[in-house]
């Protein structure tokens, strides 16, 4: 279902442009060009992502298809050459996730952010926040219809409360009046807490108060939107909310994580609280790969990568609870901040794991080794690294696939 647009349109040119702008941009059109052609598609399958459809059809021309695709439950987008108000406002009444006026070849292409949104969508949860049941309901209805989940709260100490027992929300939609605790206060209270990557905020209110914008805005707020508002301008305001919040992610993780392995990187191994402030003594392994630049000659990069990416899931499996880095090449830096013979034991656990363990790689039966220097103390993280680095250096020297603690 991901990928699949089912497009019901008449015209052979148009269809001809949707069909190749959906492609390029990695969609599965089915094509149609009447309402029987499509009820026989809707037949075998209703499992689209979402219907681009064409108002006016012959064998339809007041926007019948939309009525048969929404009474399956599929989402909506409507093309039209029709733009009076009245069209506009009866297709937007009958819950559609957008109307494009046909007035172009080019139009086509506005229709791809708005497929992308949707697919993208899944990943987020949001939050109503609002004591009145008819306006938690309305925003419900809305933000389902864009494949978001929606969980409710009747005022800011319950999204407090929410928030902090569901730790995937992304998206926070407050009113402002509410009896206990205003949206002000509660955004004030979140961005405490929650980064703007972590977590959007768009408020709304009723009120008149000409401040309220700014008030909300300086709170930590990406947006405000004034009650009554009209559809459209909600989808707008809450797609480009959801685009920022989707890059500012992007940027974080381009930023902060290995590109390869998906493992944190040195700068963000550096900024982590566990480096930057911790007090007390901290556990630290610096682990190699032995001959590696043999398994790269051996069976080529591709399969080293491979194996790279093993050793990092592996090491996310014996260390959930841990900082693992890595810190370029075949190295990788494991930071533990607690008990010292855990961390040994594992370690122990995860060396003799991987020497046991075959992997088949492209039909390639590989086998490697890792050694791995550890220290324990509470210096500061350059002079650990400084010393794991002395006792890996050991391991190596003599014979690999082995840790050497430091001796205290
Ligand atoms: N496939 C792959 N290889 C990498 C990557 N980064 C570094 N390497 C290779 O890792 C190898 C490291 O080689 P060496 O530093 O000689 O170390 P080694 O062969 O593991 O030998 P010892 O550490 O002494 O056991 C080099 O061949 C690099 O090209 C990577 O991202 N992917």
């Amino acid at each position: 279902m991901d990928n699949k647009i089912l497009v019901v349109e008449d015209s052979r040119p148009f269809r001809r442009i949707i069909e190749s702008e959906l492609r390029k941009a990695g969609y599965t059109p089915v094509l149609t060009d009447s309402i029987a052609e499509a009820e026989k598609v809707l037949d075998e399958s209703t499992d689209f992502l979402c219907a681009i459809l064409d108002y006016c059809l012959p064998d339809g021309q007041d926007g019948e298809i939309i009525d048969v695709c929404l009474s399956m439950d599929i989402k909506v987008i409507v093309l039209t050459a029709l733009m009076d108000d009245l069209t506009r406002e009866r297709v937007l009444a009958k819950t559609v996730i957008d109307y494009i006026p046909k007035d172009s070849p080019t139009c086509i292409s506005s229709i791809i952010p708005i497929l992308n949104r949707l697919k993208r969508n899944n990943e987020h949860k949001v939050l109503v926040v609002d004591d009145s049941a008819t306006a938690r309901r309305y925003l419900r209805s809305l933000l389902e219809r864009q494949y978001l989940t929606v969980i409710e709260a009747r005022n800011g100490d319950e999204a407090l409360e929410v928030i902090n027992k569901e730790n995937d929300i992304t998206l926070v939609i407050t009113d402002y009046s509410m009896p206990e605790r205003d949206g002000v206060s509660l955004v004030k209270e979140l961005r405490k807490t929650f980064q703007p990557r972590q977590l959007a905020v768009i408020g709304l209110s009723a009120s008149d108060e000409a401040s309220l914008t700014a008030k909300f805005l300086k709170a930590g707020a990406n947006d405000f939107l004034k009650k009554p508002f009209n559809q459209e301008e909600f989808y707008c305001r809450l797609h480009s909310t959801l685009n920022f919040l989707d890059s500012e992610r992007q940027l974080y993780h381009l930023a902060n994580q290995d590109y390869l392995t998906k493992t944190w990187n040195r700068r963000y191994f550096f900024e982590h609280h566990l480096v930057k402030n911790f007090k007390g003594p901290r556990c630290l392994a610096l682990l190699d790969i032995d001959y590696f630049k043999v398994l790269n000659d051996t069976y080529g990069h591709h399969i080293g990568d491979l194996v790279l990416i093993e050793l990092a899931n592996t090491l996310q499996q014996y260390f959930p609870d841990a900082l693992v880095a890595r810190f370029g090449g075949e190295e990788f830096c494991i930071l533990y901040g607690n008990s010292e013979d855990i961390f040994y034991r594992r370690l122990q656990a995860l060396t003799q794991d991987i020497a046991d363990t075959e992997l088949t790689l492209f039909g390639n039966a590989i086998r490697y080794t890792v050694s791995t220097g550890v220290v324990n103390g509470d210096a500061n993280i350059h002079e650990l690294i400084r010393r794991a680095d002395k006792c890996l250096y050991q391991a190596k020297s003599a014979g690999r696939n082995q840790m050497v603690q430091e001796s205290n």
